[in-house]
């Protein structure tokens, strides 16, 4: 921790929201790669892709990807939308996520973008399967595998225990329209990435 109490990489306009993990250094990073994650809210409804392959794959996330040379973070977030999800949103700008894995040099700089409309149909494609959950406290509780595309009462609630282990700490933040910054530090175990070290603060 550097003397603010901050992690390396973070802004100092941040006041703490929740930190944990091990009694670890920070895992040093040489380069930063940028990447988007976009979430949609409608009504008391939240879209997330199941990640059907690659990085991450079987596990709920926001839909996104590399920033492309030339583009802008903002430009990149609505092309990984469509392409992943096949909508269009007004994203705006909800919070960053430094993301780094043992092992690696870089950091993962993940710009994240929240929306409140949308429009097309989400769909199915190669890389994700889209399927709403209920933002609601009645939602059904427990994960669900039995997910399409389908916006019907009775969804799900927000799959945690089958998502990146951090996002639990920001994702009701962005939810609730507020922005955020933070970092989560993993390792992998065979196939598994296991949260070693977290810190998230709201944007004062
Ligand atoms: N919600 C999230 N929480 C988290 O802790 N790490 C995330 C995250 N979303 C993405 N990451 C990290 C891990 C993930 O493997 C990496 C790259 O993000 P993505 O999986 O969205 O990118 P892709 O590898 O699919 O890129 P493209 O091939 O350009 O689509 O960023």
């Amino acid at each position: 921790m550097g003397a603010t109490g901050l992690p390396p990489g973070m802004d100092s306009n941040l006041t703490e929201l929740a930190k944990g993990g091990c009694e670890i250094d920070w895992q040093p990073y040489t380069q930063t790669r940028f990447y988007t994650n976009a979430f949609i809210i409608s009504d008391d409804k939240l879209l997330l892709g199941f990640k059907k392959r690659g990085f991450g794959a079987n596990l709920y996330n926001g839909f996104g990807g590399k920033v492309e040379p030339g583009e802008t973070p903002a430009q990149a977030a609505a092309r990984e939308l469509k392409e992943e999800s096949g909508i269009d949103a007004p994203l705006e700008h909800a919070g960053v996520l430094i993301f780094l894995t043992e092992g690696t040099e870089w950091a993962f700089h993940i710009d994240v973008f929240s929306a409140r409309s949308y429009t097309g149909e989400p769909t199915e494609t190669d890389e994700m399967r889209p399927g709403w959950f209920s933002l609601s406290e009645n939602s059904i509780n427990g994960n669900d595998d039995r997910l399409g595309v389908s916006s019907s009462p009775g969804l799900p609630s927000i799959p945690y225990s089958k998502m990146w282990a951090d996002d639990i700490y920001w994702l009701p933040h962005l939810v609730e329209g507020k922005k955020f910054m933070g970092r989560a530090d993993f390792a992998k175990e065979g196939d598994k990435f296991i949260m070693r070290k977290f810190w998230f603060g709201a944007v004062c």
